[in-house]
C-alpha cells in the first residue's frame, strides 16, 4: 500500500531533460524507473478515513451483442487496479450477459435506447473517468449515441479514454475530440493507421513511431495518444515516452481492454494528484505509462504461469500482484530482467 511521495532524483532528471532539449529533438535516456516513480507518486494511499467512491468511480461505454468480453475486461480491470465502483453502459442485449460475468459491475442496459444520452448523462456527475469503445461495435445508432455521450462528458470536463470502436468514431469525426486535453486515445496498430490516415492524411511512417505519434497528438490539439505495440509509444504532442517493459509473446484478445480500463483509473488519479506530483510532466502521460507498464507486467506474470494457454482472464488475475510489484515498492522490484524505457522530448 505504501506509496512514496518523494521523487528528488526523478524531478532533477526530468527537469534537466525538459530544459535541455527543445521539442522534437531526437534525444533519449533510459528512464523506466524514473517514470515508474512518477506513477507511484499519483497512486492514492489506502486509508481508513476514506469512503467508498473516493478511489474512483469509472464508467465504461461499450459492449454489444457480439462483444461482451471487451467491456467486462475493461470494467473489471478498473476495479482491480483500485477503483471503488465500475459502471458499464451497454446495450439491452449485452447487459445481462455482462452482469453474469461478474456481480461486481454495475451494468446499465441503455446504450441502444432512444434516451441513451440522457440516461448516461444522469450518471456523469458521479463518474471520475469514462472509457469509451471496448466492444462497442460499429452500429450507426450506437455510434450516434456515443457521440452525444462524448459531447456531454466533455462539457463536464470528465477525463475520457478512447479505445477500440470509439477510435473508429474519432477517425470518422476527429472534431469530436479535437483539443480536448483530458482525452487519451489508445490505438493498436490498425487503429493508429486509420487515425493517422483520417487526421494527417498520411499513411503511417513506420520508421519513426515517435514522430508519428507526436504528429497525431499535435494534429488533434495535444490529445494524449498511446500507440500500442511491441513497444508502446505515448505522446501528448510535446513529450514522448516509450514503454518497452517485458510482456509476453501471447497476443490473445482483450489485453488492450485491460489496458484501457486500468488507464481510466490511473488518469483519474494522475489528474487528481496534478503536475506537482508528476514533476511538471503531463499527468495523462504518466498515467498512460503506468497503464502500459502494468498491462505488460500482467502479461509477463500470466505467461510465466500459463504459457501458451494465457488469456486475458489470466492477465486480469495478475493485476493485484503486478500493481504491487510495480507501484507499491520503493524500487519497482523486477526479479532480475532489466526494464527499459525511454523519454524523448
Ligand atoms: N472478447 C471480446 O469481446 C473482445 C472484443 N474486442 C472488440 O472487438 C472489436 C474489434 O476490435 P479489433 O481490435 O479486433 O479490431 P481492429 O483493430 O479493427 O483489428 C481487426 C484486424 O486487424 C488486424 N490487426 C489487429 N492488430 C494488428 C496488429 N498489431 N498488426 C497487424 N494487424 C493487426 C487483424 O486482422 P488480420 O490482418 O490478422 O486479418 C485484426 O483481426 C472492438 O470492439 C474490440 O473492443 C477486442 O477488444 C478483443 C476482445
Ligand atoms: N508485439 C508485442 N509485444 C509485446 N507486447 C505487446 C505487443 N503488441 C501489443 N503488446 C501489448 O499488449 C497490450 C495490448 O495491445 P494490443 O495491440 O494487443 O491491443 P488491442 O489490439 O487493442 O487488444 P484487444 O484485443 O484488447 O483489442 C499493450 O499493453 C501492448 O503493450
Ligand atoms: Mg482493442
Amino acid at each position: 500500500m505504501a506509496v512514496s511521495s518523494g521523487c528528488g532524483a526523478v524531478r532533477s532528471c526530468l527537469g534537466v531533460l525538459n530544459q535541455a532539449f527543445p521539442l522534437h529533438t531526437a534525444r533519449s535516456v533510459t528512464d523506466m524507473e524514473a517514470a515508474l516513480q512518477l506513477v507511484r507518486n499519483v497512486v492514492p494511499p489506502l486509508a481508513a478515513w476514506k469512503h467508498k467512491g473516493q478511489a474512483g468511480r469509472i464508467g465504461v461505454v461499450g459492449g454489444c451483442p457480439e462483444y461482451t468480453g471487451a467491456p467486462y475486461f475493461a470494467a473489471i480491470s478498473a476495479l482491480k487496479v483500485g477503483a471503488d465502483l465500475s459502471h458499464v453502459f451497454t446495450t439491452q442485449d449485452a447487459a445481462p450477459v455482462i452482469k453474469s460475468y461478474s456481480p461486481e459491475l454495475i451494468v446499465h442496459p441503455v446504450l441502444d435506447s432512444p434516451s441513451a444520452v440522457q440516461d448516461v448523462e444522469k450518471w456523469l456527475p458521479r463518474l471520475h473517468a469514462l472509457v469509451v469503445g471496448p466492444g462497442l461495435g460499429r452500429d450507426d445508432v450506437l455510434l450516434e449515441n456515443v457521440k452525444g455521450i462524448l459531447e456531454a462528458s466533455k462539457t463536464r470536463g470528465i477525463p475520457i479514454v478512447i479505445d477500440a470502436d470509439g477510435l473508429w468514431l474519432v477517425a470518422q469525426q476527429p472534431a469530436l475530440i479535437q483539443g480536448y486535453q483530458k482525452a487519451v486515445l489508445t490505438p493498436n496498430h490498425v487503429e493508429f493507421s486509420r487515425l493517422a490516415e483520417a487526421v494527417l492524411g498520411d499513411p503511417l511512417d513506420g520508421r519513426d513511431r515517435y514522430r508519428s505519434v507526436q504528429r497525431l497528438s499535435q494534429a488533434l490539439g495535444n490529445v494524449t495518444v498511446v500507440q500500442k505495440g511491441e513497444q508502446d509509444v505515448i505522446s501528448d504532442g510535446g513529450q514522448a515516452l516509450t514503454c518497452s517493459r517485458e510482456g509476453s509473446g501471447r497476443r490473445c484478445g482483450g489485453q488492450g481492454d485491460l489496458l484501457s480500463g486500468s488507464l481510466g483509473v490511473l488518469v483519474h488519479w494522475a489528474l487528481l494528484a496534478g503536475p506537482e506530483k508528476t514533476n511538471g510532466s503531463s499527468p495523462l502521460l504518466v498515467a498512460a505509462f503506468g497503464a502500459c507498464a502494468l498491462t505488460r507486467q500482467c502479461a509477463r506474470q500470466a505467461f510465466q504461469k500459463h504459457g501458451r494457454a494465457t488469456t486475458a482472464t489470466d492477465m486480469i488475475r495478475e493485476l493485484g500482484p503486478a500493481f504491487s510489484r510495480l507501484f507499491e515498492t520503493s524500487a519497482g522490484a523486477d526479479g532480475g530482467v532489466a526494464p527499459t524505457g525511454e523519454l524523448r522530448l
